[in-house]
């Protein structure tokens, strides 16, 4: 097996990957050192902080711009020195796309469909997209939301074998957002490899068979949805009765934290936990009030990640990466 051969496996692939920006003092490193694979047909996200690097990595995968070390193959081709080769097999839609707003919406996608090789009939991608009743509308006059859809319809007009999704539904209201989830979901069906950015935890949730969590350049959490949150402790809460102090809890039990009569639990094990806190509760004839036990969401783990972060600015900006992310 070639190199190239071994590469395609994956419809994206990444290694080291890093990016810097020029600057004063040897500039800022966004990217450093990730290492992505993402197979073919599969929905990946990309979650991070603020100023995670999200846009910096995704614009290397498109080969938009140079890696300043490692390597990236898409569909089994560097994306940027073989621009010519992967660029029509890929679609792209960038945070905020600029086109001509004089133009109707109609006529936006009937020239990017004649740049693009194979390109949907301008019907099929407007319908696609829910814009089919605004074809004659003029594109300033689209809502943000509208505008989102338009950058998505001419993002999957070369029907891409891989597609770019950065932060597609911001802007979208609620239905917007579950109408684009479905056409993702449609078109994996069809066998597309969706790669997106995203801030909204819900929907990396819920359209994610796998993510990456990334912070200060790296990524510091991946996996499926559930085994991102499989990581992260439980969380049992509820109030003790009057005259009973949570010094009385067995002690395997003891609060991770404790206000006055409400007591939070965090457990690895959540059936064992509570299965002991209400044999417990029982032989003590203690009412837990307010009883809440929950896994965690992965908004709960991204919050931790959050949390344990520090601003990357005031990390070293070495070259090699050897400082850990707090998680
Ligand atoms: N052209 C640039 N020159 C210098 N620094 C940059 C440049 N573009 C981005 N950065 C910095 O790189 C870091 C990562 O930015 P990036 O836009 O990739 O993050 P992001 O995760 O996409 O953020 P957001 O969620 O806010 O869109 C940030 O600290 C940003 O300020």
């Amino acid at each position: 097996m070639t190199n190239d051969e071994y590469e395609y496996e994956y419809a994206i692939r990444a290694d080291g990957l890093r990016r810097r920006y020029a600057g004063a003092r040897g500039g800022f490193e966004a990217v450093r050192g990730i290492d992505l694979a993402v197979e073919h047909g599969e929905i990946f996200a990309l979650l991070g902080t603020n100023g995670a690097g999200k846009t910096s990595t995704v614009e290397l995968l498109e080969g938009l711009a140079e890696p300043s070390g490692g390597t990236v193959r898409v569909l089994g081709r560097d994306p940027y020195r073989q621009r010519a080769e992967v660029r029509p097999r890929i679609g792209v839609m960038l945070q905020e796309g600029g086109f001509p707003s004089d133009l109707t919406v109609a006529e936006t996608v009937r020239m990017w469909a004649g740049c693009t090789t194979g390109a949907r009939p301008v019907g099929e991608a407007l319908e696609l997209t829910g814009l089919g009743g605004r074809a004659a509308v003029r594109v300033k006059q689209l809502s943000g939301g509208e505008r989102r859809r338009l950058d998505l319809a001419l993002a999957l007009l070369g029907r891409p074998e891989v597609l770019f999704l950065d932060e597609p539904t911001t802007g979208l209201d609620a239905e917007g957002r579950r109408e684009t989830w479905r056409l993702v979901r449609r078109l994996r069906e069809g066998g597309t490899t969706v790669l997106l950015t995203t801030h909204y935890l819900e929907e990396a949730e819920s359209l994610a068979d796998r993510l990456a969590i990334m912070h200060g350049g790296r990524i510091v959490a991946a996996g499926t949805p559930a085994e991102v949150t499989a990581a992260r402790p439980a969380r049992i809460r509820f109030t003790l009765p009057e005259g009973v102090p949570a010094g009385r809890l067995p002690l395997s039990l003891r609060a991770a934290s404790e206000d006055g009569r409400r007591v939070e639990i965090r457990t690895p094990d959540l059936q064992q936990a509570l299965g002991e806190l209400l044999f417990w509760a029982r032989e003590s004839a203690v009412r837990l009030e307010g009883l809440d036990a929950r896994s965690a969401s992965l908004e709960e783990a991204f919050l931790d990640i959050a949390r344990d972060a520090t601003d990357p600015r005031d990390q070293t900006t070495d070259t090699f990466g050897t400082e850990k992310a707090g998680v």
